[in-house]
């Protein structure tokens, strides 16, 4: 289901009456919409709308699709959006391994392939051998790496990223961004990125929208 456009058609969220933000935008595949704008401008809410989580206190308008399917009309389970907080959200009380078995989808069966999407999911971010680690022992970039892993494996239509790299450090931050907008060119995926760090804006390399201001 990847290798298709998102589309944001005439999207409108609204609080209380009052218009949070307007967005209409194509997002192409691996390509990175940045939005940015002030604290508590609906940057997490449009995320939310497009998953499909918008809390009721939000009223909202306009269709999100993705190539020619409407997202907007199906609940968040059959969106299919990626999406990567500023917390890993690890599960603790699985292995690194139980993580990222936990995301595959069902219709992947058998032990042994499962084992080896695992397996190549790790290696793809630099974590060959960490299976069997307890979440915990982890340092924040291999968590963050792990994240990232987990949400590929859950073959995803778009990534959706909440401000994934404001926890970490200079360096851990670039590196990381540097993985996760070439996971999205080679995975095929859109990507739409909330964040208030003009440097991730400019690693992200495609549009920026402004909103609230
Ligand atoms: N469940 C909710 N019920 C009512 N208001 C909410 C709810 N969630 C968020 N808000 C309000 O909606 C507005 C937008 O919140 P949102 O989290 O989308 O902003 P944001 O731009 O992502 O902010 P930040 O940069 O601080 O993460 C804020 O004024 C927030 O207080």
């Amino acid at each position: 289901m990847a290798d298709q456009q998102l589309f944001l058609d005439g999207v409108s969220i609204a609080l209380n009456g009052r218009v949070l933000l307007a967005v209409s935008h194509r997002v192409e595949v691996g390509e990175v919409l940045t939005v940015m704008g002030p604290s508590g401008s609906g940057k997490s809410t449009l995320l939310a709308y497009i998953g499909g989580f918008l809390d009721r206190a939000f009223s909202a308008t306009g269709k999100v699709f993705s190539g020619a399917e409407e997202l907007t009309v199906l609940p968040a389970e059959e969106r299919h959006a990626g999406i990567l907080f500023q917390d890993p959200l690890l599960f603790p009380h699985m292995s690194v391994g139980g993580n990222l078995l936990f995301a595959i989808p069902p219709s992947i069966k058998g032990r042994a392939a499962r084992s080896a999407l695992v397996q190549e999911a790790l290696e793809g971010v630099g974590l060959a051998g960490a299976a069997s680690r307890d979440p915990d022992t982890l340092s924040g970039g291999q968590k963050a790496r792990v994240a990232l892993a987990r949400v590929l494996l859950s073959a995803p239509r778009m990534l959706l990223l909440d401000e994934p790299f404001s926890k970490l450090d200079a360096e851990l931050r670039s590196q990381m961004r540097e993985l996760v907008f070439a996971k999205a060119r080679t995975s095929r995926l859109p990507v739409v990125l909330v964040t208030h760090d003009e440097a991730d804006a400019e690693a992200a390399g495609g549009p920026v929208i402004r909103v609230g201001q």
